[in-house]
């Protein structure tokens, strides 16, 4: 009869024992110096500790003016282009983007790596995310948030809804949670939209005009956060001003908009369609050039009072502002069409559908008499003009050494 399994003789000699003891305590210890990288951008922060937050504050740090921006949606189109231009005139500016892929994020990272030679840092992160943001105004005392970053295109809100929900009401909640919280609070001045018009006819757009009537998920979102930015401000005192953009092109924009899939499509010979209303005219848009949006945008930061609470609690009434950021020229898209083909030198395979019912409205007309008033805003750039700037732009960018190229 054999003896019972427990009082056998371990199998194992000492020695592989000890080497698996070892091998043990060299991997625990490993995994201890060198933890893994996470994926989760806060832990990554707080892991990678004082080599990221040096590049925050140095990001941050303001040279002329002691204005710091935390800038949302660094990575985007718009993102880029006003960050650049706060950096260039010696603001600090520290950026924020998640780099999702709802187009190619290979632009985005190219943007990004410009922002980086400019010396701003795009932190990687998500604006639904508290902790991190928390932890980027605890190292950095933001005068500023220029809020942009957004799940934009109103055609994708068919698509993918909850995209929208999610970045454009959740965030803009995120974002003023911790700028409610912040000591001393930052002034806000974030992105809404020309959607917001909606199925108005008054035109031009005003201000005052009704804002009711969405015609997408996407305008529906923006409308919301017009009036989650009433409430911010109206039971914590935070100054918060709106801009309202119409359709925005330019060099660096965005490949899910017409005039640059138009472009590509073009000159790849493939049919594109266009639009046209029930009158039998091709929608039209007021194209607003990108340089132009930018000198709004710095004016709206540069007219942005100073929040009058401080750590979540109101003082005096402070700054409710909306603004229409247009160009006061409505172009049809058959124009716009006719334009690519000359700086193109090629003809595009133009085929007309009736507009679909999918978001898209007929025409958008800005007034900007406020935002003359108030911004000093004054758009000079022709639909022409501005597509140049962008032909040229995406030659260079789409050919080989195009990566390298500067604004
Ligand atoms: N370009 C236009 O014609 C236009 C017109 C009206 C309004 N807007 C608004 O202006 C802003 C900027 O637009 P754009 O054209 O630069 O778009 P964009 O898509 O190029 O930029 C938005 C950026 O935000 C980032 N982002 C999205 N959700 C995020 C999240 N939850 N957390 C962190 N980053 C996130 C994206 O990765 C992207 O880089 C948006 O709010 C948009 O709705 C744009
Ligand atoms: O100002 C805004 O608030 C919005 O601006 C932008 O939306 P839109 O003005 O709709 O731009 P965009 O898609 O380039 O279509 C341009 C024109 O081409 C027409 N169009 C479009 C596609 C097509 O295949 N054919 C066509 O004729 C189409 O009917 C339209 O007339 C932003 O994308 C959006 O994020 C939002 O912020």
């Amino acid at each position: 009869m054999g003896k019972p399994p427990c009082l056998h003789r371990s199998r194992f000699p000492t020695t592989t024992k000890l080497l698996a003891l070892w091998t043990f305590i060299f991997l625990a210890l490993f995994l201890f110096l060198f933890p893994r990288s996470s994926s989760d951008p806060t832990r990554r922060l707080l892991q990678a500790g004082p080599v990221w937050e040096n590049r925050i504050r140095l990001s941050a740090r303001s040279h002329s003016h002691s204005r710091r921006v935390l800038v949302t949606g660094a990575a985007g189109f718009v993102g880029l282009h006003v960050s650049l231009a706060l950096k260039r005139r010696g603001d600090g500016v520290l950026g924020i983007d998640n780099f999702n892929s709802y187009y190619e994020s290979s632009l985005k990272r190219s943007r990004a790596a410009l922002l980086d030679r400019a010396e701003v840092f795009v932190v990687e992160g998500d604006v639904n995310d508290g902790t991190l943001l928390k932890k980027l105004f605890e190292l950095v005392k933001f005068t500023h948030v220029m809020h942009l970053a957004a799940q934009a295109g109103v055609r994708y809100a068919m698509q993918n809804p909850s995209s929208y929900v999610q970045s454009n009401i959740a965030g803009l909640v995120s974002v003023l949670e911790v700028c409610k919280s912040a000591n001393p609070q930052p002034a806000i001045v974030w992105a809404s939209s020309s959607s917001v018009y909606g199925l108005n006819s008054q035109v031009p757009f005003s201000e005052k005009d009704r804002t009711d009537q969405p015609a997408s998920l996407y305008a529906a979102t923006k409308k919301a956060g017009e009036e989650i930015a009433h409430t911010y401000n109206h039971i914590y005192g935070l100054s918060i001003t709106g801009l309202r953009f119409f359709t925005v092109y330019g060099p660096w924009g965005r490949p899910d908009m017409a005039y640059f899939f138009f472009t590509q499509d073009i000159l790849k010979g493939k049919t594109i369609k266009v639009f046209e209303g029930a009158d039998q005219k091709s929608v039209a848009r007021d194209f607003t050039y990108i340089e132009d949006i930018v000198k709004g945008c710095l004016g709206a930061l540069d007219t942005a009072e100073r929040s009058t609470g401080s750590g979540g609690k109101k003082r005096r009434k402070a700054q409710l502002r909306v603004f229409n950021l247009g160009n006061t020229s409505p172009v049809g898209v058959n124009e716009l069409v006719n334009i690519l083909e000359k700086l193109l030198d090629k003809k595009a395979r133009r085929k007309v559908f009736p507009m679909p019912r999918n978001g898209d409205v007929p025409f958008t007309h800005a007034n900007i008499t406020l935002a003359q008033k108030e911004l000093g805003y004054k758009p000079t750039t022709n639909l022409e003009t501005g597509l140049k700037e962008f032909v040229n732009w995406y030659r260079l960018y789409y050919s080989k050494s195009g990566m390298n190229i500067v604004l």
